[in-house]
């Protein structure tokens, strides 16, 4: 039996792909590369280059291997570009997923771990955010991750397809062993940006607003290590073997750290000075997101192994330095 991980070779997908080697899992990967790396793909991983929009492919897969379950990354995830490209977003996240599930469904597979987000909320109207609170997405990607919750939900009831969709918050860190690490392009995000300053490949990074009603007027986000994502979703995975029940998880620390001491977390780890520079506020930014994870403690008995910002920070930083442009132009063929 075969775990079908789409999106394997992307940033969590790729960790998460090491985890459940590392767990003995037979893992098939399925990523059309636009994003992700091959190189982030360990010997010995059965992958196939191709589309989750590819009906024949899937078929394929689901006829030469035999899937007891999906683990689902693959999806377009930049904020602001969903803003500028709505249509692209629901193209990519809904019709794609919606062909994956139809496929699941004719090849009678029944569970499913879906890579959701803190997105789904928008604007929180409680810190620490539960699961129960109110979800309006302020932005396409949000509207997008949420609909594929509710067409989960309904597909439990018409077919049986059971499904936890997992909604993180910042994703952050690498492989502790430094085997694989983070590489999008553009990147977007803050710990990556922050430690390319660090190795001299941008001049200063920007914090995008101080006026926010927090302590020092930056943005506070919940940091959740890479590994401790890649472990939840094995976790879900036993779960759904075990309950075969439909649920919803968040999945942070709990802790929220603003811009600032992100930054200041990184030049304690790097020793770097990085210069910073206060600019406009991105647009749709909420000023506060923190996970309250409780229920994926409870429920799943996830306990983050990595919740120091400082260690998540150590973890990515190894693999910047030992891969300072990333997996094209330094890396080999990993080796387990
Ligand atoms: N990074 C975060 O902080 C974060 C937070 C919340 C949710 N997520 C979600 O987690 C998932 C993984 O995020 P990531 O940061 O690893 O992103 P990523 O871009 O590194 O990984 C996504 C992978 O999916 C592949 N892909 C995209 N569209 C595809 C398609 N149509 N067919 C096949 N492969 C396709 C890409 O090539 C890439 O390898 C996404 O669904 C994202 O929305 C990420
Ligand atoms: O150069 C930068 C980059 C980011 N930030 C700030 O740093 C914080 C974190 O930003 P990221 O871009 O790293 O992460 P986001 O919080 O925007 O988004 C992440 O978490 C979301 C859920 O909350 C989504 O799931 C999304 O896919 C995922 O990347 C934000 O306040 C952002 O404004 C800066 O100040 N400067």
């Amino acid at each position: 039996m075969s775990v079908l991980i789409t999106g394997g070779a992307g940033y969590i997908g790729s960790h998460t792909v090491l985890y459940f080697l590392d767990k003995g899992e037979d893992v098939v990967v399925l990523d059309s590369l636009e994003k992700g790396h091959k190189q982030a793909l360990l010997d010995g991983v059965t992958f196939y280059q191709g589309s989750i929009h590819d009906e024949a492919l899937l078929s394929d897969i689901f006829q030469k291997h035999t899937i007891e379950a999906v683990v689902h990354f693959a999806a377009s995830s930049l904020v602001g570009e969903s803003v500028e490209k709505p249509l692209d977003y629901y193209e990519n996240n809904v019709i794609g997923s919606h062909t994956l599930v139809k496929q699941m469904v004719k090849h009678e597979v029944k569970h499913i771990v879906f890579s959701s987000t803190a997105a789904t909320y928008g604007e929180p109207k409680n810190i620490p955010i539960k699961e129960t609170d109110p979800t309006i997405p302020t932005n396409p990607y949000g509207e997008t991750k949420l609909a594929m919750e509710k067409m989960f939900r309904w597909c439990d009831a018409a077919y049986g397809l059971k499904s936890v969709c997992l909604r993180y918050f910042n994703a952050a860190g690498a492989d502790p062993d430094g085997r694989i690490g983070e590489d999008h392009t553009p990147e977007s995000h803050l710990i990556p940006i922050v430690l390319q300053v660090a190795l001299g490949q941008r001049e200063q990074v920007q914090i995008f607003g101080e006026d926010y009603d927090t302590k020092d007027g930056s943005c506070i986000r919940d940091y959740i290590h890479v590994m401790d994502l890649a472990e939840a979703h094995y976790l879900a995975l036993e779960k759904l073997r075990r309950d075969n029940t439909t649920s919803i998880y968040n999945l942070g620390n709990g802790k929220g750290f603003t811009v600032k001491e992100v930054i200041e977390t990184c030049r304690e780890v790097t020793g770097h000075e990085i210069p910073a520079v206060v600019s406009e506020r991105r647009a749709g930014d909420p000023a506060t997101l923190i996970a309250s994870a409780e229920q994926a403690n409870q429920e799943l008995g996830w306990q983050p192994r990595y919740p120091e910002l400082k260690t998540i920070v150590e973890h990515a930083w190894k693999w910047h330095v030992a891969n300072p442009t990333g997996y094209d132009k330094e890396i080999a063929v990993n080796k387990r």
